[in-house]
């Protein structure tokens, strides 16, 4: 592969080698740019190394850990084993490094040149490497994501962030998740199924903010049922250490018991700095986000930015489809631009939890309470019925107007993830409520609820 570029022209320089740069630079490619990708670390940035991935394994391990748990009470003679981590991580990093390669194949196969440096800006032409090397573009793509951000609390550094999560080797035996959002729900969850004992601390009154309420409450409740102890409303002003582990003292002055470890899911920061924005008069919101219009466009004429650098929705189809779309723009001489309405979303959490649309409060306030009409499909699936478990799922709608069109979906059960997609589509392409009641159901589902709402 060539890593050094052979001319420092090209059409398209793509800063950062995640879901959106690399997307970015195959259908720049595609279109029959000449395109320079760079990127320092790893191929495939947060969403291949550090997140959806990874987290994805850890989720289907817990997944099965969890089945086996119920295996006994069904009848099957066995007792359920704790996961060998190091075993679980090899089959995980396996696949991983078969990501990598995949990438370096269709890089090479593209002409894409891959520079495996950090850069910054010189100008809105010119891209200067960390060797000193300058590399110029009519078009310059700042895709370079974001890292996970800590509370700014004395001792902060003694807890850990979700990076570093993917770097443990077995689950600590008792483990304090600090943050209510998408990483500390799905993380929280992974470790208490995998043998931790979890204690999440909430600095809000509720789990997942921009969720719809009423399945966050079922959802914090089958949490509960599975052993994870959620607190609310707590304010934390310190890590301490406490003979090998840690202790978090609250803004009240009290102090939590010992815990192995703790883990910051409070969020994520753009990686804005040191990249050359201000000489090049880049403009970035109060949180250092790079500001786009709706053609990804920045305040610099040439210069674009795609993902979590952006203040977009932080999720990579998001990335990749807006950098696909933008290239299509700048090579293929289309118009289109992302929608970013109705983006369907998943949080991995057990079980797991999907929505696309408006909450129920989201619908309320844009067409008025009268016009909301919501139903609901509460039930036990069939599963943890036979195995006498409590955990339940919600499945909900929510219609608007005299025709009930189909504005809100949030599924939160088994298999919830994998049935949203198709139901997604059909929200996109504006379906009422008797759209879904004229569709006969697959039986026995959970996925049947969603047509059979009354
Ligand atoms: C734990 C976790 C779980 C997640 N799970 C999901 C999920 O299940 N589904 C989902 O859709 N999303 C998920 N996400 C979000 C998703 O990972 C991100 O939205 C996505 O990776 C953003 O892509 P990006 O290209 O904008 O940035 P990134 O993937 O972060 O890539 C940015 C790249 O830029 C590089 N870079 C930074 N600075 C420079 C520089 N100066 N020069 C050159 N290169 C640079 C970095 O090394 C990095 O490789 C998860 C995130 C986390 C943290
Ligand atoms: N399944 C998925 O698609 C998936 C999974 C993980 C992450 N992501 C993406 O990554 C983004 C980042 O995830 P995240 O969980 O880090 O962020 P988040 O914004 O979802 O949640 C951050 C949480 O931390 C809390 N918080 C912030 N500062 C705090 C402080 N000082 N003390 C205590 N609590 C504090 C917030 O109240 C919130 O509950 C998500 O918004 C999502 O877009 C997606």
């Amino acid at each position: 592969m060539n890593t050094r570029p052979a001319t420092s022209e090209f059409d398209l320089i793509v800063i950062g080698g995640g879901s959106g740069g690399l997307a970015g630079a195959f259908r720049a490619a595609e279109h029959g740019a000449r395109v320079a990708l760079l990127e320092p670390h790893l191929l495939g940035g947060t969403c291949v190394n550090v997140g959806c991935v990874p987290k994805k394994a850890m989720w289907l391990a817990a997944e099965v850990a969890a089945k086996m748990k119920l295996a006994p009470t069904l009848g099957f003679p066995v007792q359920p084993a704790a996961l060998n981590w190091p075993e679980f991580i090899v089959h995980r990093e396996r696949y991983i490094e078969g990501i990598h390669s995949s990438y370096r194949r269709r890089l090479d196969a593209a002409g894409i040149v891959l520079a495996p440096m950090r850069a910054h800006l010189v100008d809105s032409r010119t891209v200067e490497c960390e060797n000193g090397t300058r590399l110029r573009a009519r078009h310059l793509l700042i895709a370079t994501g974001g890292r996970p951000e800590r509370p700014d609390i004395p001792g902060a550094d003694l807890g850990v962030v979700s990076d570093d999560f993917f770097q443990w080797r077995a689950a600590p035996a008792r483990v304090a998740v600090v943050g209510g959002g998408y990483i500390a729900v799905e993380l929280a969850g992974v470790l208490q199924a995998l043998g931790s004992r979890v204690e999440m601390y909430v600095r809000g009154s509720h789990l997942l903010r921009g969720f719809d309420h009423d399945v966050v409450e079922q959802l914090t409740e089958d949490y509960r049922q599975s052993g994870v102890r959620i607190c609310f409303d707590q304010h934390l002003a310190a890590v301490e250490p406490d003979s090998g582990g840690v202790r978090l003292r609250s803004a009240d002055g009290s102090a939590s018991d010992r815990y192995d470890a703790v883990l910051f899911a409070t969020g994520r920061r753009p990686n804005s700095e040191r990249l050359g924005l201000e000489a090049v008069g880049v403009a970035t919101d109060a949180d250092g986000c790079i500001a786009v219009n709706e053609r990804h466009e920045t305040s610099v004429e040439g210069v674009y930015a795609v993902g979590d650098i952006t203040a977009n929705a932080q999720l990579t189809p998001v990335a990749i489809a807006a950098a696909r779309r933008l290239m299509d723009r700048v090579y293929g001489g289309s118009q289109a631009v992302l929608d970013q309405r109705d983006i369907p979303t998943v949080v991995f959490s057990h079980p797991p939890f999907g929505q696309v649309g408006l909450t129920e409060a989201d619908a309320r306030a844009e067409h008025g309470s009268e016009a909301v009409h919501v139903y609901r499909a509460a039930f036990r699936p069939m599963l943890n019925a036979l195995a006498d478990v409590p955990q339940r799922s919600l499945f909900k709608l929510v219609c608007v107007g005299e025709d009930r069109r189909v504005v809100g979906i949030h599924l939160m059960g088994e298999a919830a993830d994998e049935i949203l997609q198709g139901f997604a589509v059909a929200l996109k392409r504006g379906i009422t409520l008797q759209d879904l009641r004229e569709t006969v159901a697959i039986h026995p589902t959970s996925a049947e609820e969603v047509v059979l709402m009354r």
